[in-house]
């Protein structure tokens, strides 16, 4: 049996045309376009090219997107007050902060000082307590496009196993809550998890999101199981690879997303969706249905 391919790249494009129509809707409604702040800090690399990638996406969707470059010696203080600056400029909806950060600036700083409503990539306690209880709020991106993977897919998740590999609080822990509100039933596994391959396949839909090449073989995988591949691994000859050993794994899998092609490319949809949902709030959203 050959695996199904979850082909995130066509799902993005479904998705993104969606969001497009959505964000004319609301130019006609409020004269002004969602405005979205990406907020760099130099030092990491790859950050760069994900804002660039943020930054053409917003632009096909129109909304109106920048970027804050920070140099990398930027204070505590001064990431505070550029964030409370954008806090309190209206035509701002959405404030993303790239990860990783340079050692000396705290993540818990950013959480707690990027307003709740602005907060599209869920990384607030606000955001991460609403998601914990069940309530709507802003999801982190890449959580929120897994979700949207098995949604578009038709995977049933009512009652099945969904065991997730990695406990992160961007991906991991987030989506084993958004999972639990599907009603699936949820093992989270993580590196103290002895014998992960005893977890791994009891799995229906088995979720990798650990940053270790290709560790997830053909052999840890339940024969049909539905198999999504949050991991990017950079190779040091160039390009990228999963968490999963996808050559292996297809032959066993039911369903499975490639790297890259898979959830890269929705992540970023679904920060722009929260941006634009963002937007229609913080506008007062009652003018939506009109
Ligand atoms: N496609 C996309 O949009 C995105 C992809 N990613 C990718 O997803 C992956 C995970 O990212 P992120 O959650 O931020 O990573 P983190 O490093 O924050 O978390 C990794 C998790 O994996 C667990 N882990 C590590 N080694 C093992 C092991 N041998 N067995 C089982 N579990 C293990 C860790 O356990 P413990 O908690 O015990 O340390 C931790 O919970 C990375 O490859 C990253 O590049 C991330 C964000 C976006
Ligand atoms: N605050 C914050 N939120 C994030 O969500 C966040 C972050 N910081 N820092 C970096 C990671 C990583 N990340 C990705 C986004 C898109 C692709 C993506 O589009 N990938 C494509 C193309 C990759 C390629 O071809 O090189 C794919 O997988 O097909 C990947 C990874 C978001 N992250």
């Amino acid at each position: 049996m050959t695996a199904k391919i979850l082909n995130g790249r066509t799902m993005s494009a479904e998705l993104k045309a969606e969001l497009r129509e959505d964000v004319q809707h609301f130019v006609q409604v409020h004269g002004y376009a969602p405005g979205l702040v990406i907020v760099r800090i130099e030092g990491d690399a790859a950050s760069g090219f994900y804002s660039k990638a943020i930054l053409k996406i917003a632009k096909e969707m129109g909304v109106e997107a920048r970027l804050d470059l920070l140099p990398e010696q930027t204070s505590t203080d001064e990431l505070h007050a550029a964030l409370l600056n954008l806090n309190s400029d209206d035509r701002i909806h959405g404030i993303i902060v790239q990860m990783p950060l340079p050692p000396h600036l705290s993540q818990d700083l950013v959480a707690n000082t990027i307003a709740p409503e602005k907060d599209i990539d869920g990384i607030s306690p606000l955001s991460a307590g609403k998601l914990g209880l069940g309530l709507p709020g802003f999801q982190p991106s890449t959580a929120a496009a897994v979700m949207e993977i098995l949604k578009r897919s038709n995977i049933q998740l009512e009652g099945k196993h969904a065991v997730v590999l990695g406990r992160s609080n961007v991906v991991g822990k987030p989506l084993a809550l958004l999972l639990l509100q599907q009603h699936a039933t949820v093992t989270i596994c993580h590196s103290r998890t002895p014998d992960l391959a005893s977890f791994t396949r009891q799995a229906d839909i088995l979720i990798a999101a650990v940053g270790r090449a290709t560790m997830v073989n053909a052999e840890m995988v339940r024969p049909g199981a539905t198999v999504i591949d949050v991991g990017t691994n950079a190779l040091p000859e160039g390009g990228m690879v999963g968490d999963v050993d996808y050559a292996a794994v297809q032959e066993v899998a039911g369903a499975i997303t490639p790297v890259p092609g898979g959830v890269g490319p929705l992540t970023n949809a679904l920060l722009l969706k929260q941006c634009i949902e963002a937007a229609w709030r913080q506008a007062g959203d009652r003018a939506r249905d009109h």
